[in-house]
């Protein structure tokens, strides 16, 4: 069998991978980056930009929808062209993947080897007839979807996220399973396209949320426009020639039995480790079968191994598979004189509408007692009432003594953008008074995120009683 010596051996070639290969490559000549799949990373070719397609498409769709609202008509019903908002999702996805595939191409082939690789031992690699042996590794495999086996008998009825993409047209059905980020965010965007949609989940979760008042909030406005149920009761469930046929609970009571086009699992994700030959390796794993790692370096206990991305099971989120790649790969290439690396506030955001947003401590990581919340309600704030986005709930946490910013979970208008806000205040370990003392213009959603900001300031007894509808901010503040 052919044996390959090299410096750094990078398996996978997504963006943890990729960021990773850059980084090692500043310090060692010969590295090399192995991949299995296809070139173009998850996040390009079936994850957060083809997603965000379909979502744009959806989101025109909604537009016309409430255009009546605001007294702006048009004559006929709009028309949704399940082949042309596939057609452009395609061609737009095609065209992201084309530009990763093009920097990868870019890399010089003797660092490229094609192929899954296994760990023979700690320092070699099986892959396919040839062997690496590499001075250190970096593990960079991303993750697949979790599929429970009660979906087993569906055959191709049953889908995850990588199939949608490559419809060409909409169905006229779907059962999502897993309200968790990719459900919200495909289901609610199917369901605006006109495809008829019910949302399962289980034990009561929606998206990413843990505190109770936004979980509750979310799913309540959510299940006002399509069929959510976070509890679901599911009797029975079967293929029937090209039909799921589901029978369920439903919120209202009675027992329904339903048939659809495909079951789509949104169920989690696992990380890709199970195949790697780890067994054959002394690295330490934890009870799911991941390297134990330092989240500052990415190594693996004291190992020549160093770990990034969705692979670590810990924040499968596309900024922290970059960050990870490039601590992972310039460690790598720098062992055994290692360094921590600097990571950032913890940020996440679902592109449901309303969007969630959540920031530093999640309110299921603090500590009773010794945090307070402040919040505010969406529904009557006057720049989203204006543009008839008024639904949504932000809670705000902030340490007790201190005053420090703790983290914030968010339901509601522009999350996207309120929670870049709230974690670069996060990330500069701000007090709730030195962010009120941060301009807010008049009329903005921002203004909202300041009434939640002065309710906590008040609960911390740093601040006075906030004046309800206070005038000297403008109406509607
Ligand atoms: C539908 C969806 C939407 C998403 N939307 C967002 C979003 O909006 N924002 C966001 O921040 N994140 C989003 N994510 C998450 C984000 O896409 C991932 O966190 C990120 O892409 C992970 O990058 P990675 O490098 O770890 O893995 P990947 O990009 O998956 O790369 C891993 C690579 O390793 C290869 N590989 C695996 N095993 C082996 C092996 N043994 N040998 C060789 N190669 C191997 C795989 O083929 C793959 O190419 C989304 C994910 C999904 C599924
Ligand atoms: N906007 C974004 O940043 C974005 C978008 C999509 C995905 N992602 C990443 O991908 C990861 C995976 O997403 P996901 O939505 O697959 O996982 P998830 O963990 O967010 O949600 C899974 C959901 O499925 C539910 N569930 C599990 N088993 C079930 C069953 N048998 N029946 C019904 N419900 C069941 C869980 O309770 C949970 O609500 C996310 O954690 C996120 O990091 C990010």
């Amino acid at each position: 069998m052919d044996e390959i010596k090299v410096d750094v051996a990078i398996i996978g070639a997504g963006t943890a991978g990729l960021g990773a290969y850059r980084n090692a490559k500043k310090h060692r000549e010969r590295v090399v980056m192995i991949e299995g799949g296809p070139y173009g990373t998850t996040c390009a070719r079936v994850g957060c930009m083809p997603s965000k397609l379909l979502i744009a498409a959806a989101e025109a769709a909604h537009q016309l929808e409430k255009a009546p609202a605001f007294g702006v008509h048009f004559d006929g019903a709009p028309r949704i062209e399940g082949r042309e908002v596939m057609a452009r999702v395609k061609r737009e996805r095609d065209r992201f993947v084309g530009f990763v595939v093009e920097s990868v191409e870019n890399i010089p082939a003797e660092d490229r080897l094609r192929g899954y690789a296994r760990f023979i031992d700690n320092h070699r690699l099986q892959v396919d007839g040839k062997v690496v042996h590499a001075r250190t590794v970096v593990i960079a495999t991303g993750s697949s979807p979790a599929v429970p086996g009660m979906f087993r008998d569906l055959g191709d009825r049953l889908l995850v996220n990588d199939a949608i993409f490559e419809w060409d047209d909409l169905p006229k059905s779907v059962a999502v399973f897993g309200p968790g980020v990719i459900g919200l965010e495909l289901g609610q965007a199917l369901h605006r396209l006109g495809v008829r949609v019910r949302i399962f989940g289980r034990g009561g979760n929606v998206g990413p949320l843990t505190d109770p008042a936004v979980l509750e909030k979310c799913a309540t406005t959510l299940s006002e426009e399509f069929y959510l149920d976070p509890d679901a009761v599911i009797g029975a469930l079967s293929r029937e020639e090209d039909h799921v046929v589901i029978t369920y609970k439903h919120r209202d009571g009675d027992q329904r039995t339903e048939s659809f086009d495909y079951v789509i699992a949104a169920t989690g994700r696992t990380p890709n480790v199970r195949n790697l030959g780890l067994e054959n390796t002394d690295l330490p794993l934890d009870e799911r079968g991941v390297p134990v790692h330092d989240p500052y370096t990415m190594q693996v206990g004291d190992s020549h191994v160093f770990i990034a991305g969705d692979a670590t099971n810990e924040r499968p989120l596309l900024h922290e598979a970059a960050d990870e790649g490039r601590i992972a790969g310039e460690n790598a290439g720098r062992y055994p004189d290692i360094r921590a690396g600097v990571r950032r506030s913890s940020l996440g955001i679902v592109f449901s509408d309303p969007q969630i947003a959540m920031v530093g401590c999640s309110y299921k990581m603090l500590t009773e007692g010794c945090f307070a919340v402040g919040e505010v309600s969406f529904d009557d704030q006057g720049r989203s009432r204006v543009m008839l986005r008024n639904k949504g709930l932000l809670r705000v946490y902030a340490e007790h003594g201190t005053g420090l910013f703790k983290g914030a979970e968010m339901f509601g208008p522009a999350a996207e953008h309120i929670g870049h806000l709230l974690a670069w205040a996060h990330q500069r370990k701000m007090t709730i008074a030195e962010m009120l003392a941060m301009p807010f213009y008049h009329p903005v959603i921002e203004e909202g995120v300041r009434t939640a900001l002065r309710d906590v300031n008040n609960k911390l007894h740093l601040g006075p009683v906030p004046v309800p509808r206070c005038l000297d901010c403008g109406p509607g503040a």
